[in-house]
């Protein structure tokens, strides 16, 4: 079990008071999609994922966006139980989707960098933040 101190625990809760979970839902799974083009292979039922404007309008990538980011609230409402609590989402990954763990380091690593205040800039032809400079994708 994880031990959180205070401090950990209240910068958790603040920060994610300040994310808006239905924009960077949508925007941190279009964008793991396209910057990790290999991930698509798991998301086969979810229609049009041919370039990155099809994936961003794709509706059925941003209602999936929105369900992953209520799994990361379960986790943050439930921070002193996040293995039980994980553990039916665990089972289904791993036994019925066979997702590759490393996966899941491509999706925080979206999920970061949407939340990051530096998110519009990224419009931006050279933003100096981002490693995928020729990417406009988001909004
Ligand atoms: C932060 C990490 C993640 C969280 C919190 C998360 C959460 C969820 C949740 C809540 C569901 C719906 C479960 C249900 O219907 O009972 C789901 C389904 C799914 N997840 Fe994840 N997930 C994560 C990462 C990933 C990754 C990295 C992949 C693959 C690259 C993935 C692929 C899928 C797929 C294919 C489904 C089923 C979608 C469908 O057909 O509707 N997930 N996930």
């Amino acid at each position: 079990m994880v031990e959180w101190t205070d401090a950990e625990r209240s910068a958790i809760i603040g920060l994610w008071g300040k994310l808006n979970p239905d924009e960077i839902g949508p925007q941190a799974l279009a964008r793991c999609l396209i910057v990790y083009p290999w991930t698509q292979r798991y998301f086969a039922s979810f229609g049009n994922l041919s370039s990155p404007a099809a994936i961003m309008g794709n509706p059925k990538v941003a209602a999936h966006g929105r369900t992953v980011m209520g799994g990361l609230e379960r986790a943050i409402k439930n921070m002193d139980n996040i293995k039980a609590t994980y553990a039916p989402l665990s089972v289904m990954h791993s036994e019925k989707l066979h997702v590759d763990p490393d996966n899941f380091r491509l999706c925080a690593d979206s999920t970061t960098r949407v939340s990051s205040p530096m998110n519009t800039s990224c419009i931006a032809e050279d933003c100096g933040s981002c490693s995928h400079k020729d990417l406009t994708l988001i909004k």
